[in-house]
């Protein structure tokens, strides 16, 4: 049955629902894992989606979100701003405030917010501002707005998100390697993963890694990414196989600079939902030693979201 979007919103054509049921994870995960990627869709009744987004999604809550935290055994969240609800960041936050110090927040501001709203958010649990460059997905904000934001988030020790396509990395390279913060890229900078492993755009992928140790990537999405698949669905143990050298290399060589996240409710899918409990076992296969996950799934994100319960950070 699809799923609803309440309020007097109409879901985009060819939107696909969250998957409903996902498989218990044959993977275990470590104790205190952190589901560092995942968001909240209204409801719209309750939280307008923004005027300017470029999709309607049906609506994904928090107690839904939360429901699935536990049925996948993870132990917290990092809840990111959607580009459906802009820079209104209400369902975002309450999400945050409802989860008993269990979800962390990432916003989306515009130059405008004053310093009470920034420590409103910081309040609430927000670590992070989202900057996007997915054309499809928001209108260009101009970088000086960008970096002017980035200045005064620094100061209350937040990170930047950046989402991009990877044949943008090279016009937006100056600006990146700009920013006065940790900077978080989501999804690997969207490789092509039909191209080369070793070829010129991933390599400008880890080079941007390597000589910037501010840099942090999310090793998530494989269902966004993979070309050939096969799909995380009906129990499919080996889902994904094309992501799997790309996530391996960034996991591999920057042990203790990578993040993971469900992507769930998995904004603008058009071919297939992925079921996350197996998402959650295509862990294993970039992440393969003990070592590696606890750095992937517990380490790194608490450092950066939760540095306050780490003795020495
Ligand atoms: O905020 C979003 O709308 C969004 C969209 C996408 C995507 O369409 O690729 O991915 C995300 O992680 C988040």
């Amino acid at each position: 049955m699809s799923k609803p979007t309440t309020g007097d919103f109409t879901k985009t054509a060819g939107w696909l629902d969250w998957y409903t049921g996902p498989a218990k994870p044959r993977f275990q995960l470590p104790a205190g894992a952190v589901d560092a990627h995942c968001h909240v869709f209204g409801p719209g009744a309750e939280f307008p989606y923004a005027p300017e987004r470029k999709y309607t999604p049906c609506d994904a809550s928090k107690a839904e979100l939360y429901a699935l935290r536990d049925h996948l055994g993870f132990a917290r969240n990092v809840v990111v701003q959607a580009t459906c609800h802009g820079a209104d960041n209400r369902a975002m936050v309450d999400a945050c405030l409802s989860s008993g110090g269990k979800a962390r927040g990432v916003a989306t501001v515009r130059r405008s917010i004053t310093d009470e709203q920034l420590q409103e958010l910081h309040d609430a649990g927000v670590r992070g501002v989202r900057f996007n460059f997915v054309k499809r997905l928001v209108d260009f904000t101009p970088k000086d707005e960008l970096l002017e934001i980035a200045g005064r988030i620094a100061k209350l020790g937040w990170h930047v998100v950046i989402y991009f396509e990877a044949v943008d990395l090279p016009e937006l390279w100056d600006f990146f390697t700009a920013l006065p913060t940790t900077v978080v890229v989501d999804h690997m900078g969207r490789p092509d993963v039909s191209k080369p492993i070793d070829g010129p755009e991933f390599e400008l992928f880890l080079k941007f890694m390597r000589e910037h140790s501010n840099v942090w990537s999310k090793v998530s999405c494989p269902e966004r990414l993979s070309v050939t698949g096969p799909k995380a669905l009906n129990g499919e143990q080996a889902a994904y196989r094309d992501v799997v050298p790309f996530a391996r290399r960034v996991v591999e060589e920057f042990p203790d600079r990578v993040l993971w996240g469900t992507d769930w409710p998995h904004p603008n899918l058009k071919d297939h939902m992925p079921d996350d409990g197996l998402l959650v076992d295509f862990i294993p296969a970039i992440a393969p030693t003990p070592e590696l996950q606890q750095k992937l799934l517990v380490d790194n994100p608490m450092r950066l979201y939760w540095p306050e319960e780490v003795k020495g950070a």
